[in-house]
């Protein structure tokens, strides 16, 4: 009973690698580690190699008798994905549905898929339901639809079932300190900010203070990367119990604007981030916010972790490693 892990060497994924290790799950990681860091994965073997490999991808599920898989290996940058489409449509869009035909030959009908809130687009109510019209802004969001409806078809004919997961914004660090986020070049906000109070970056430049929210500064949700981790897991328990297919939003059921999350972060560290506006950049919806109702309902899970929290175990975890895994 092992579960395949792609892009378990990645951030959300290193740290679901690890709260699967701690509940005494056997995981083994697929991992081309072209973001993704070895020294992430903990306690589960990883192999380096690509999701499209059927090859590769048979012989794991064969040598670790593996009966699920957890997805995450796809690039994930908003704005690179305006700019590089091709790379987007064929590493989340042909590779992924290579993974699931290898892993469908195998007999493997149970998958979770990273899914993003970046399917809805702008949408005009907030909280967010999973079941409005979905009007993607960006490439990535439109190559995660895609899959979701790849799957949506695959469990009609094949009986694949999966549990999509639309997460807003991860942030935060394991609460150990072990592991953490460290993507190269950084382009999320939160670590941009923490590497500015290091002393690593000049200045947080924010991308347009002209959009549709109180302060003119995008809103976003974020999560914790360990609550996001334990969604992971139970809605694999649940697969596992003989849940149909479904998918949830996962995120706080809370917004804050980029200026406000800047504000956070100079209370925390008790020092002022230099910074400055400058033009929109391409692709950014403005506002994101979750409704959660759905998982807490049907899965049990809830958020653990405050903004506070994410915060503080991010800045523990960048300020003790500034070079990230490198070390
Ligand atoms: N970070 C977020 O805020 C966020 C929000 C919503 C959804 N997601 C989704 O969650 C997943 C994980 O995101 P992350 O932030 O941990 O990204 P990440 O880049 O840290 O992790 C992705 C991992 O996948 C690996 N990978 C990529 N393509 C591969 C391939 N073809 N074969 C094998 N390995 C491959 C990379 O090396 C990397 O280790 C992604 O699918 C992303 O779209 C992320
Ligand atoms: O240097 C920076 C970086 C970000 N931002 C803004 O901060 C907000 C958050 O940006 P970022 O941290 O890059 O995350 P998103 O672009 O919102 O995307 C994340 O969250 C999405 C779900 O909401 C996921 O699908 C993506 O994979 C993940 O990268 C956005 O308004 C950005 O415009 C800045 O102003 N300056």
């Amino acid at each position: 009973m092992t579960v395949l892990v792609t892009g378990g060497a990645g951030y959300i994924g290193s740290h679901t690698v690890r709260a699967l290790v701690d509940k005494g799950r056997s995981v083994v990681v697929l991992d081309n580690l072209q973001k993704g860091h070895k020294q992430a994965v903990k306690g589960a073997d990883l192999v380096i190699g690509d999701i499209s490999n059927e090859e590769l991808v048979t012989e794991i599920i064969k040598k670790y008798d593996v009966t699920s898989v957890i997805h995450f290996a796809a690039d994930s940058l908003v704005e690179e994905s305006m700019m590089e489409p091709r790379k987007y449509y064929h590493n989340n869009v042909i590779k992924t549905i290579k993974l699931l035909d290898a892993i469908l030959k195998n007999s493997i009908n149970k998958i979770v898929f990273s899914s993003t809130a970046a399917v809805y687009g702008s949408p005009k109510e907030v909280p967010i339901q999973e079941n409005i019209e979905l009007k993607p802004t960006n490439v990535y969001g439109r190559t995660k639809r895609m899959i979701e409806n790849v799957l949506e078809d695959y469990d009609m004919a094949y009986g694949l079932k999966y549990i999509a997961l639309r997460y807003f914004n991860a942030a935060g660090a394991c609460v150990t300190g072990e592991i953490g986020e460290d993507h190269s070049p950084e382009s999320h906000l939160i670590p941009i900010i923490l590497q500015v109070a290091l002393g690593k970056r000049d200045k947080l430049i924010i991308y347009g203070n002209d959009y549709h929210t109180k302060d003119g500064t995008c809103i976003r949700d974020y999560v914790h990367v360990s609550d996001l981790a334990e969604a992971h897991i139970l809605a694999l328990e649940a697969l596992e119990g003989g849940k149909d297919s479904t998918i949830y939003n996962v995120g706080n059921g809370k917004g804050f604007s980029v200026k406000e999350i800047v504000l956070e972060i100079e209370k925390f560290i008790g020092k002022e981030i230099p910074k400055e506006i400058s033009l929109r950049r391409p692709g950014d919806p403005d506002i994101l916010i979750a409704s959660i109702e759905k998982i807490k309902k049907e899965l049990g899970w809830h958020p653990k972790y405050t903004l506070y929290d994410i915060i503080e175990t991010a800045w523990r975890w960048h300020n003790s490693h500034p070079q990230g895994f490198e070390e």
